[in-house]
């Protein structure tokens, strides 16, 4: 099937807000004229890439429904795979081929490997101290460095294994106690962002907020509300496209007051942290790694060594990898959980690979895993379908340039849709079917971003930093769940009735929660032995 013929079952709309802002566009349509002519930046480049007529002041914002990625997806069917828009004021080059996303992610990589200034990065994400939102330049070099050499090297994150061994048998058996609760169907999402979040808490300041006893402990509710706040506040502001907006100290929806507000809290909630961090290792009277935390405060120690992070770039950082590792690690579950309820052949498949493997005498380790490669292409199936950051997070140049002979200004922001390119049937054959087999005896899989059709964690200067630590939590966690449940659907649902509709928050998720019934598959001892 092609892509544009997926798209027509889409029920994605334009969202309230960019309607409002269109309405507000409408009844003020003179002024914003004059406006635009004012304070509006012109494409002055006559040598642009192609792209749809453009309204005034809006430019192409009203052809992006809520699902971004599948309108760019049939936008770029219509003008190719290199195509210029304007988002309000932001010029925006999307790009749907992997001659294209190579030309972008490696070829001219010193160019594009920065990240657009942005009003959400500016208030919420501490960009000039943060890694995720940071310009290309020493400051984001600097951070970079530090997270590939003291936080996610292959080393660190095993030392880390225990820690997510017994958060994973605490999912598994709070899952099993949910499901034996009568019929109880268990909601996947719910439990697999506990999870992710469980994990990630772990390895970055040694705490659990969800599950048994967390409703109990005043931290943890706090850490509960911050992120649910998080959640609720939608990240879209209006004036990040319209900036007269701002100037006019228009804050549609109060969203930027929320923003500035959570900030606040977040921060102090961080900085306390790092405090209790100090004082603990102060007491321990050594440099004894418990968390990352930990890490970067004896960095803090070890003067001179230009590897030290400032207090407010250790909090910058924690709440960057909080929000870039927890809600795509949890999502990726959910779609493979997803699609192995929709394959049930294929779940019955991995669940042999398995006990062939491990057997049902002991638990499945971290160590299991490289003996299990269908469960790795399990999972790359799952992400070339449903790539959390369908369009990575937004890239930007650093001066102008040539792409395809057409000329890319300075400061334009640039969407890869590899949501497009993983599932283009020209690239992909059968692209739409779930084919985990297609990635067995193939170097098509490798997610180091060198194959420009598969880039679920991007390519280039700019890729995952955090994809070692997601990669084994992933696949762990898969291997646990199959061999200690067994899941089945609700009576009467059949496995194409499985939805696989997406809802896109800060990444792409289901549109609604994936309920499944679950049941124990090996003896509860052996959950209970190890925990
Ligand atoms: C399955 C899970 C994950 C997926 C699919 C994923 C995917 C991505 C993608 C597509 C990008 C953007 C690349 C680009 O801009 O070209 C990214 C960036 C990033 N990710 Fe992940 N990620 C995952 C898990 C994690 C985890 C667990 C962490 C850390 C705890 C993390 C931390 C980051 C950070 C800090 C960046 C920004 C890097 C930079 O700008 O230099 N991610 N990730």
């Amino acid at each position: 099937m092609n892509p544009a013929e997926d798209l027509e079952n889409s029920t994605a709309r334009p969202s309230s807000q960019l309607i409002l802002a269109i309405c507000i566009s409408g009844v003020t349509g003179l002024l914003l004229m004059m406006m635009v002519k004012i304070f509006g930046r012109k494409d002055d480049s006559t040598n642009s890439p192609p792209g749809p007529s453009r309204l005034p002041v809006i430019g192409h914002l009203h052809l992006l429904s809520r699902l971004a990625h599948q309108s760019l997806v049939d936008l770029s069917l219509k003008h190719g795979p290199i195509m210029m828009l304007q988002l309000g004021s932001i010029r925006t080059l999307v790009i749907s081929s992997p001659d294209m996303a190579m030309e972008i992610l490696k070829s001219q990589d010193h160019i594009f490997a920065s990240r657009p200034a942005s009003v959400i990065g500016d208030i919420f994400l501490h960009c000039s101290n943060d890694l995720l939102m940071a310009p290309l330049g020493d400051h984001w070099r600097f951070m970079r460095r530090t997270c590939v050499t003291e936080l996610f090297s292959p080393k660190r994150v095993a030392e880390f294994s225990e820690r997510r061994r017994v958060e994973t048998l605490r999912t598994v058996k709070r899952m099993l106690e949910e499901g034996q609760e009568g019929n109880d169907e268990v909601e996947i999402d719910h439990n697999m962002k506990a999870h992710a979040f469980n994990i990630l808490t772990q390895v970055l300041f040694r705490k659990s907020y969800h599950g048994q006893k967390a409703g109990a402990d005043g931290e943890a509710q706090e850490f509960h509300v911050l992120m649910q706040e998080f959640t609720s506040i939608g990240f879209f502001v209006v004036g990040e496209f319209l900036p007269w907006l701002r100037r006019l100290r228009i804050d549609v929806g109060g969203i930027e007051a929320k923003l500035r507000n959570l900030s606040t809290k977040f921060d102090s909630f961080l900085r306390k942290l790092i405090e209790d961090h100090r004082h603990k290792m102060f007491i321990r009277q050594n440099n004894e790694i418990e968390d990352f935390v930990d890490v970067l405060l004896s960095l803090q120690n070890e003067a001179g060594d230009g590897k030290s992070m400032t207090d407010d770039q250790i909090i910058a950082l924690l709440q960057n990898l909080l929000i870039a590792g927890s809600d795509s690690e949890a999502n990726t579950l959910v779609w493979i959980m997803t699609e192995l309820m929709r394959n049930p052949e294929i779940r019955e498949k991995l669940q042999r690979d398995v006990d062939a493997v491990v057997g049902q005498e002991r638990l499945v380790e971290e160590a299991d895993l490289v003996n299990l490669p269908y469960l790795q292409c399990v999972v790359k199936e799952s992400l070339r379908l449903h790539p959390t950051a369908p369009l990575l997070v937004p890239h930007a140049s650093v001066s102008a340039t040539k792409v395809a002979g057409y000329d890319i200004p300075e400061k334009t922001q640039v969407f890869v849709n590899v949501y497009a390119i993983q599932r283009d049937s020209r690239v992909w054959e059968n692209a739409l079917v779930f084919n985990p087999e297609r990635f067995m005896d193939s170097q098509e899989g490798s997610f180091q971003g060198q194959n420009f059709k598969f880039l679920p964690f991007g390519s280039g200067r700019r890729i995952c930093v955090g994809m070692n630590l997601a990669l084994v939590t992933v696949e762990y966690t898969l291997a646990l769940l199959l061999q200690t449940c067994t899941f089945s659907l609700p009576q009467g649902m059949h496995p194409q009735d499985v939805s696989v509709e997406e809802s896109y928050g800060s990444t792409l998720s289901r549109a609604h929660p994936l309920k499944v019934l679950v049941r124990p598959r090996i003896s509860s001892k052996l959950i209970d032995k190890d925990l």
